[in-house]
């Protein structure tokens, strides 16, 4: 064993001694994973201008020679040493690499030739840098617990192959370590250069402002200039730091190079702060045992204050991982397995899909509606309504109700209602409702294509062959499903057209329709001949809408029979509708003959008996007739029963309408569901196996990309590393506080540690 300069009697309750291996272990674990690793642990992070004494503090505190140490920079890589106190003072010191697992390395001066070999390998063999960290144990029972981070000192000039920005690049990897809140800042600054102006205190300012966090070091105190002391700054009167200041004097370039050990520097040190009255009152702000004790202390306290929030974002990364990982399935190698497996994918697939319809699947969103919700809202929302808003009589004017019933009753005038041109009508009407059947149906059919996508997100995103078979399949069948719940839609529509049912019980009749417009047309008359005669024709109000406000038609019942509101509406536009135009059908011709056609015969004859005949050479004249244009429109004088006809053609076709357009809302949605919907639930499996199930196809089917395999790979390492992490968190003793008992440095009269040897133990 080389020249251990810190004799020590190890106790059992030493400081640190049950959390710091907890952390230690955890960095070994989290080192694992590089630089993504979701664990934040605490940790000293070591910074200061170049050549400030970084590595002889680390030195020091290890009491071992092992960096590498000069004038220029030698500090390339960031140093990740773990200190670890091994039980027993016969124990052998020894180092361990992270990158060397199971190499012992008993020779120090091995390590600083490996670290400078590291170093090169990373950074270049010309004072380049790297962030890649070195990851380096020492195990000795003359340290105390402490993980440290030894990091490139700050620079301003490039020299050699360093780029123009190596100042930017150091000052960044700097921050990168000390931004985290988990990190303590060992901030060293040398006592002979300016104080007040410490690059290594003004990084540390910027990443920890009210210095919570940052434990000042000043090295460097024997080279002061003489008359000046840092009294005041370890006093935290300069730059005051809650964690306070720790004055250390190392060994210096001549120091190594006469090769005077560790252990002979530390009694200087000793010596330094006795021979000077005025760091008598400082003891515990002076010398490398104090600055380990208190490294120590502040350690432990950081990491016992870290923990709880360690675990439970451990905890929460394993949760995710875990469910990553769930998501990326097993690997299978034999036919068998991937039968299983590809069984086991379809089936899982037909019950998400059954259940997103069915509103039972798990991840149900809270912002929207979806599955099975979205086809209810189709149907009732979207089809129901739609068909409960269209105006059955759209585009059908009088006119054409007029035109119609002419040409139904032949040359017989229409005295009487006929049916023919309410079920032509009525036919019309009904086939309107084809198209938004047909157009419900095709909603319905991509909805199944939105949710038969979604499914896609779960197993199946690993075999891209299978999940690409999969959608042909599905998108195949749904529209072989979607064909006979059209023809069905098809039917009901045309089983509608084709038997008109005027024996419905819901429909109104014939006889009852004409009652009804008998009474409307007599109530309006009623009302025309109230309105006195002398007053202006446009100034006259609505008779018929006069007559109802008067008689209070609205709501009351006609014979005992309360009409409809769809009807008393229809009857009241037809009469107003006449009485608007004024060109149809005028109040006073009704009132004044039972039939306007009639009147003009009755006119023409009286008019060919009475009149003398004044020029007889006429009478001889050849009487010639107006030839009938080849267009022939109903005529343009309108009889009462006209109006009748009219209203009684509309109070049917809505009646019967309302009863069609019911039986279309009932019936389409029903066939929809059948032939689309159901069946694809039902029969969605046996398609799959049927067309995807080939034993030919297992391989080509479940063929993975690489991508996923790798990522299986890292979530898999990530896993088990997140899982050793959990369980060694859960070792933490729950009176974590009994570590800090007991600790205390051997001192004398002064208050400053016994001489020849410090003593790291109780
Ligand atoms: N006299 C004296 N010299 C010291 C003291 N601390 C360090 N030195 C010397 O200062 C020089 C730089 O010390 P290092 O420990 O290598 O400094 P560093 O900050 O690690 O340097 P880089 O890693 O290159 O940034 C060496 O020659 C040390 O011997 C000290 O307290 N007193």
């Amino acid at each position: 064993m080389a020249d251990s300069p810190l004799p020590s009697k190890p106790n059992s309750s030493l400081l640190g001694h049950s959390v710091i291996p907890i952390v230690n272990k955890l960095q070994d674990i989290s080192a694992q994973l590089g630089a993504n690793t979701p664990i934040e642990l605490p940790q000293v992070a070591v910074v200061g201008s170049q050549s400030s004494g970084k590595s002889s503090v680390l030195e020091a505190l290890v009491g071992r020679d092992f960096l590498p140490r000069g004038n220029d920079i030698c500090t390339r890589r960031p140093l990740m040493l773990q200190l670890v106190r091994s039980e027993g003072c016969g124990e052998e010191e020894f180092g361990e690499f992270l990158h060397l697992p199971k190499k012992r390395f008993y020779d120090f001066d091995a390590i600083r030739m490996e670290i400078e070999a590291e170093t090169d390998k990373e950074a270049g063999g010309n004072k380049g840098v790297s962030d890649k960290p070195i990851r380096l144990k020492i195990f000795s029972p003359n340290v105390l617990d402490i993980t440290l981070v030894d990091l490139p000192g700050i620079t301003k000039v490039p020299v050699c192959d360093q780029p123009s920005n190596i100042e930017a690049q150091i000052r960044t990897m700097i921050t990168t370590y000390i931004n985290r809140p988990s990190c303590l800042i060992l901030a060293v600054t040398p006592a002979n250069a300016d104080l007040a102006n410490s690059d290594a205190l003004q990084i540390a300012r910027s990443a920890d402002p009210d210095g919570s966090r940052t434990i000042g070091v000043i090295t460097k105190l024997d080279i002061m200039d003489r008359g000046t002391d840092a009294r005041n700054f370890l006093l935290g009167k300069v730059i005051p730091l809650k964690l306070g200041y720790v004055g250390v004097v190392n060994r210096s370039q001549e120091d190594i190079m006469l090769k005077r050990t560790i252990k002979d520097a530390l009694v200087a040190e000793e010596k330094f702060f006795r021979s000077r009255p005025v760091y008598n009152e400082l003891a515990d702000r002076c010398g490398v045992p104090q600055l380990a004790k208190q490294l120590n202390q502040i350690l432990v306290k950081h990491i016992k204050m870290l923990l709880p929030g360690l675990k439970s974002r451990i905890h929460a990364a394993l949760v995710s991982v875990a469910k990553e990982h769930a998501s990326l399935g097993e690997i299978t190698e034999s036919k068998a397995g991937m039968g299983v497996l590809l069984l086991n994918i379809l089936s899982d697939y037909c019950k998400e899909l059954s259940s997103m319809i069915e509103g039972k699947n798990q991840e149900m969103s809270t912002s929207e509606l979806s599955g099975g919700a979205r086809i209810h809202y189709i149907f009732q929302s979207i089809f129901v309504k739609t068909l409960e808003d269209v105006d059955p009589f759209e585009g059908l004017t009088d006119d054409e109700v007029r035109t119609i019933i002419q040409n139904s009753t032949g040359p017989r005038s229409a005295f009487l209602v006929h049916d023919v041109p309410f079920e032509v009508l009525i036919r019309r009407q009904i086939a309107r409702l084809l198209d938004p059947s047909i157009q419900c149906a095709k909603f319905i059919y991509d909805e199944l294509v939105k949710m038969s996508r979604r499914c896609m997100a779960n197993e199946l995103q690993r075999f891209p062959v299978l999940r690409n078979r999969v959608d042909e399949v599905i998108r195949k069948f749904l529209r072989e499903n979607l064909q006979p719940s059209e023809t069905m839609i098809r039917h009901i529509v045309g089983m509608e057209m084709d038997y008109i049912n005027t024996s419905h019980p819901s429909f109104i009749g014939g006889s009852k329709a004409l009652e009804i417009a008998k009474q409307e047309v007599k109530a309006s008359n009623a009302a025309a001949a109230m309105i006195p005669k002398n007053k202006d024709e446009s100034e006259k109000p609505q008779p018929f809408e006069n007559t109802l406000k008067s008689r209070g038609l609205v709501s009351n019942q006609v014979n005992g029979v309360v009409p409809d509101q769809g009807a008393r509406r229809l009857a009241e536009e037809v009469v107003s509708s006449g009485n608007k135009s004024g060109r149809h059908w005028k109040f006073p011709a009704i009132f004044n003959g039972s039939d306007s056609r009639l009147s003009i015969k009755e006119h023409l004859t009286s008019k060919l008996i009475n009149e003398p005949v004044q020029h007889v050479e006429h009478a001889y004249s050849m009487i010639h007739l107006k030839e009938p244009p080849s267009t022939l429109r109903s005529s343009e004088i309108h009889s009462e029963d006209d109006t009748v006809n009219i209203i009684v053609t509309r109070l049917l076709l809505r009646s019967y309408y309302d009863i069609v357009r019911k039986n279309i809302e009932d019936s389409v949605p029903k066939a929809i569901m059948h032939f689309l919907v159901n069946h694809t639930k039902r029969e969605l499996h046996n398609v799959f196996i049927r067309k995807l199930y080939r034993d030919n196809l297992l391989e080509e089917m479940l063929r993975e990309p690489e991508e996923v395999s790798i990522k299986r790979k890292r979530t898999s390492e990530t896993l088990h590393v997140l899982q050793q992490a959990f369980q060694t968190l859960d070792e933490l003793p729950l009176e974590a506080d009994t570590v800090e008992r007991g600790y205390s440095l051997p001192t004398d009269r002064t208050g400053l540690p016994k001489s020849p040897g410090l003593q790291f133990h109780l």
